[in-house]
């Protein structure tokens, strides 16, 4: 049976996958993005908040999970980020399989994951994109979103894959040093070629 090509996008934190992921969008891609899923799960009413609230006395309240309490909870804690994400990542794996199955036309579909290869996500994917731009360019802007410090910076950095092993691993390299419009051009030239089987 056919199914779609599936293109995995990641990055490191403040790289631009939310971003790149909205421009494959506009190109006709279906996207399935895991953050936003993750969101969902943890909004009022979300499924996981009951499990969240059991794991995590305190972080969840009447509109669902405090992600700032719950962040401010686990990054820090190997011990306790890994106990939500054995909470969050089998969830979001079934929404993915849902979303692949009602997709099942599309010629090319895309995981926007931030954790692909971390959780090896990359196994089920035919065709890795990194988002990467230089250092200097990601911390500037991490730090400028609110609530964001040196110091959880520097740690979410090290729970992640580093830059320079995502790009080694990447079938294509989008660079999101560059304008908006710069990259906005580097992806419609990646889906022209995806859409002509040249890459
Ligand atoms: C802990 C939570 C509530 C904090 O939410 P908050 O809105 O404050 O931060 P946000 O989600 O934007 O994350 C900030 C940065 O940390 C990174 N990050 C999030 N979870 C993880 C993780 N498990 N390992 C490494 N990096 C992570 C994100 O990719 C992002 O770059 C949230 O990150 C969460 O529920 N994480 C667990 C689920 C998960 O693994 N999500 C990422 C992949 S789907
Ligand atoms: N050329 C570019 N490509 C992508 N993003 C850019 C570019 N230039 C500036 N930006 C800005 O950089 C920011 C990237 O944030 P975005 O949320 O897309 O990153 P992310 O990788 O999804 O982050 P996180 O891992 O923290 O969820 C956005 O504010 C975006 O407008």
């Amino acid at each position: 049976m056919n199914r779609p090509r599936i293109i995995g996008l990641t990055g490191s934190i403040g790289m631009g996958k939310s971003t790149v992921a909205a421009m494959f969008a506009d190109e006709g891609i279906p996207v399935f993005d895991a953050d936003a899923v993750v969101h969902e799960l943890q909004k009022e009413g979300g499924a996981l908040v009951p499990e969240i609230e059991t794991a995590f006395p305190g972080t969840t309240g009447p509109h669902g999970v405090d992600r700032k309490a719950l962040g401010a909870a686990v990054f820090g804690d190997r011990d306790k980020l890994a106990k939500l994400e054995s909470i969050v990542h089998p969830a979001v794996a079934k929404q993915r399989s849902v979303f692949l199955r009602d997709h099942a036309d599309a010629d090319i579909v895309l995981f926007d994951i931030p954790l692909l290869f971390e959780k090896g996500g990359y196994r089920g994917v035919d065709t890795i994109v990194v988002v990467s731009s230089p250092y200097t360019v990601q911390r500037k802007r991490v730090l400028a979103r609110p609530g964001m410090t040196e110091e959880k910076f520097d740690h979410i950095v090290t729970l992640q894959t580093n830059d320079a092993d995502k790009r080694a691993r990447a079938d294509f390299v989008i660079e999101t040093g560059q304008s908006l419009v710069e990259t906005r051009l580097n992806v419609h030239e990646l889906v022209k070629k995806l859409r002509a089987g040249l890459a």
